[in-house]
């Protein structure tokens, strides 16, 4: 109760779904969500019952993600440290999902259907299962491996690669076992690139490779995300396609 709110600017706050007011549906889950924009956070403002486990998980993440991002930028035909240098790898959000066991799963969702809005997501799940990914119009089960990981591609990093990379649809179904756990770890950028213009990243474009989306506020688009809803028609991506 301490730590609930829907406040933005609250860097530790509990929730339910943040679309609760906008959406016409509820997730079967309840958050806790850890803003770190620029990765090096007071221990202080972390809840006392998972600080200590925290402030570990987040030096690994800092070291796996500035590896990931040197992999992609290569993949790119970049040089190693394109994407690690515009600072894609030095902020992001953990959010620690709870998904209680559920009488009717036949009746909701985990999460419902959605491609993560920021750069790249890590994600940490328990042994239950329920995340599944689509792939050519149908749903695959993502099998937990104990001490495995899941990455995938958020729509941010589809906009810097100019569709060369494109970010993957995908929901958590309810199940009548539980609690599942999982705990996705948001990369979307240092917080000093929200006021800067966003768009596909300039080395790649060419005249046979023309930007496919404007340039556009990281602020804003963030803004567009958290005040629709998982559900709505038009994404905050569909605004800037050229
Ligand atoms: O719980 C999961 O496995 C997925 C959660 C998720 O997709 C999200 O928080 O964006
Ligand atoms: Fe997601």
């Amino acid at each position: 109760m301490e730590l609930y709110s829907r406040d933005g600017a609250k860097k530790v706050k509990f929730l339910s779904n943040f679309d609760i007011y906008t959406s016409k549906a509820l997730d079967w889950k309840d958050t806790l969500q850890l803003s770190l924009l620029d990765f090096d956070p007071d221990p202080s403002e972390m809840p006392p019952v998972c600080r200590k486990s925290t402030m570990e998980y987040i030096k690994h993440l800092k070291k796996l993600g500035e590896t990931l991002f040197e992999l992609l930028s290569e993949a790119l035909g970049l040089q190693p440290d394109h994407l690690n240098s515009i600072g894609c790898s030095k902020g992001c959000s953990i959010v620690a999902h709870y998904y209680p066991p559920c009488p009717q799963p036949e009746l909701t969702l985990g999460v419902r259907k959605h491609a993560d809005a920021g750069i790249l997501t890590v994600l940490l799940q328990n042994h239950i299962g329920g995340l599944q990914v689509l792939h050519d119009d149908q749903w695959f089960d993502v099998h937990p491996i104990r001490g495995g990981l899941v990455i995938n591609i958020g729509d941010l990093l589809q906009v810097l690669s100019n569709d060369k990379f494109k970010s993957v649809k995908h929901r958590a179904i309810a199940s009548h076992v539980g609690p599942r756990i999982s705990v996705p770890c948001f990369f979307s950028g240092h917080a000093s690139l929200l006021d800067k213009p966003f768009g596909p990243i300039k080395d790649l474009l060419s005249e046979a490779n023309p930007p496919r989306y404007k340039e556009f506020l990281l602020k804003e688009y963030l803004a567009k995300f958290f005040s629709s809803s998982l559900d709505g028609n038009k994404l905050p991506l569909d605004y800037y396609k050229e």
